[in-house]
């Protein structure tokens, strides 16, 4: 950038200023001449560190004018950040090696947070289920994340547990014995539930936000390097709130030999195993999930039906289960792939964002620069009400969101993809028996079967689109299951092609 004459000029011989402050030079003292440069050589280095940034900043604008910028859009628990997995799986394969170990945190961190919502649940049946009323309070979204602040110490694993004691068998139970043993398992998974808040406060560094409620837990992007860095108490790559997978992170991060938190965990888990297999297996929690009384959280099952495996001492998360693992986004996470375009490679921006209302605001920002939406809308939750607002149905949100999102005049113009997901939980629900019509009265005297529920709501989501579509755009609609690896792939390919052709159209504009 060429500099205004002034304090480094060459041609101050003939600046009037510059002839009036070398009068003054010579009069300095030796002492005065070293601070007076030292001073000059002080400003010179922090006006070019300033000018290398601008410079840097321009060069990132004038590259990214060219790149594609993708938000994924929707309200909490939709998949957005399990459809971002998927993405970072096909583009940067590498960078899931690099975070396997810590997502061992959330995974432990899911299972202990799903038996303390059982075991609370079942407290407020008086440990039996007789389809009474509860005794007590029954609260679907337990208390437990009141996230401490500080770092408190790992509640010590009571003296023999980690060598796996021998444990009374459960005899055949009825009535009373069932509860006795209830009250037995309680007591003997109690250290366990203690490590529910450390394992949240590891998470979330101690960052509690209002509404993390039964997921409980919000993590910034990054988290992933600061859980180890927390847990090694040493810094680890670079602190950074976008990920950057084209530049990669040298090595592998490392596993969790020094973290004594999830040793113990590990431990604990180990020693309990078979109390775990046997609280889920016993009849009164079957009695209550079956009965809708004890909701349990999607993941809860995938995770406690395998127990033993996860709980096994040289546990590493697979694929699968880091696709599984739950853990609410804050704010907007920032993903950076390269992707190829008839041989030439284009940047993506892919913008992961919190879906719970609290979080909402913080989309705005990234809808001016948008090229294209992935709307993320789970046609399973007809059954479900927001964590949020428990008045409000799920489906309900979903289509007033999609609303907003098409009516927003910051993004008429946008590529805009709609995937109506979690259709394998959908499948499931049906053909358990659980009727649409009871939750949603509009869908009437339908039949009840998956093509008809998912063409009726897939209907709902296309009027939105039609009546607030004044551009004429396309709207691509998908039925998704973003669990499914295979099929989530083939249908990102897809979406990339369309993202192009459109991109390359507007690139004809230019
Ligand atoms: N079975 C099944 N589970 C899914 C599917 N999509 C997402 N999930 C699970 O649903 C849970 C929530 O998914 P996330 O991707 O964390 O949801 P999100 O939209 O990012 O939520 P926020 O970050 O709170 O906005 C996770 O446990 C996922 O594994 C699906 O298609 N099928
Ligand atoms: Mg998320």
């Amino acid at each position: 950038m060429p500099r205004t004459p002034s304090l480094y000029s060459t041609d101050s011989q003939v600046d009037p200023i510059s002839q009036v402050m070398r009068a003054g030079h010579a009069l300095e003292s030796p002492d005065q001449r070293r601070l007076r440069l030292e001073h000059e050589a002080e400003a010179k280095r922090v006006s070019e560190q300033i000018d290398e940034e601008l410079r840097q900043e321009r060069e990132k604008l004038r590259r990214s004018r060219g790149d594609v910028k993708l938000l994924l859009l929707g309200q909490a628990e939709s998949g957005k950040s399990t459809l971002q997995k998927q993405f970072q799986l096909m583009y940067k394969p590498n960078s899931i090696e690099q975070e396997r170990s810590s997502w061992r945190t959330v995974i432990y961190f899911n299972v202990v947070h799903s038996l303390k919502h059982i075991l609370t649940t079942l407290e407020a049946w008086d440990d039996s289920f007789d389809d009474a009323q509860p005794s007590g309070y029954y609260d679907q979204s337990p208390s437990s994340s009141n996230l401490s602040h500080g770092v408190p110490p790992v509640p010590p694993v009571p003296s023999g547990m980690s060598r796996a004691p021998s444990r009374p068998e459960s005899p055949a139970l009825s009535g009373s014995s069932r509860s006795n043993r209830i009250t037995y398992l309680r007591n003997r998974l109690s250290p366990l539930l203690d490590t529910d808040s450390h394992l949240a406060d590891r998470l979330s560094g101690g960052i509690t936000v209002s509404g993390s409620g039964k997921g409980g837990v919000f993590v910034r992007s990054g988290w992933q390097a600061r859980t180890i860095e927390k847990a090694l108490g040493k810094p680890w790559g670079k602190n950074a709130n976008e990920v950057d997978y084209r530049r990669g992170r040298e090595g592998h991060m490392p596993d969790d030999d020094g973290d004594i938190l999830l040793q113990e965990v590990g431990r604990m888990l180990s020693a309990l195993k078979e109390d775990i297999r046997e609280l889920w297996a016993h009849p009164t929690v079957k009695g209550l999930i079956m009965k809708r009384k004890l909701k349990l959280d999607e993941w809860s099952e995938f995770f406690l039906k395998d127990i033993t495996r996860i709980a096994a001492p040289e546990y590493i998360p697979t694929t699968d289960d880091i696709l599984h693992a739950r853990i609410q986004t804050m704010g907007v996470a920032e993903h950076i792939f390269d992707v190829d375009l008839h041989g030439k490679s284009v940047t993506w921006h892919l913008f992961d964002v919190g879906g719970a209302r609290g979080q909402r605001h913080s989309w705005i920002p990234y809808f001016d620069t948008a090229n294209a939406i992935i709307f993320v809308a789970p046609v399973s939750a007809f059954d479900q009400y927001l964590e949020e607002d428990p008045r409000t149905n799920r489906i309900d949100d979903s289509l007033q969101l999609f609303t907003q999102v098409c009516s927003n005049a910051l993004l008429k113009s946008v590529h805009l993809v709609l995937f109506l997901n979690k259709t394998d939980l959908l499948k499931a629900k049906l053909d358990n028996g659980l009727k649409v019509q009871k939750y949603i009265t509009s869908f009437g005297d339908r039949t009840n079967d998956y093509e008809t529920v998912v063409q009726y709501f897939r209907a709902h989501f296309l009027q939105v689109h039609r009546r607030n579509n004044e551009n004429r755009r396309v709207l691509y609609t998908h039925f998704t299951s973003c669990v499914d690896t295979k099929a989530t792939q083939r249908i990102i390919g897809n979406v990339r092609d369309s993202i192009f052709r459109g991109y390359l159209q507007s690139a004809a504009l230019v």
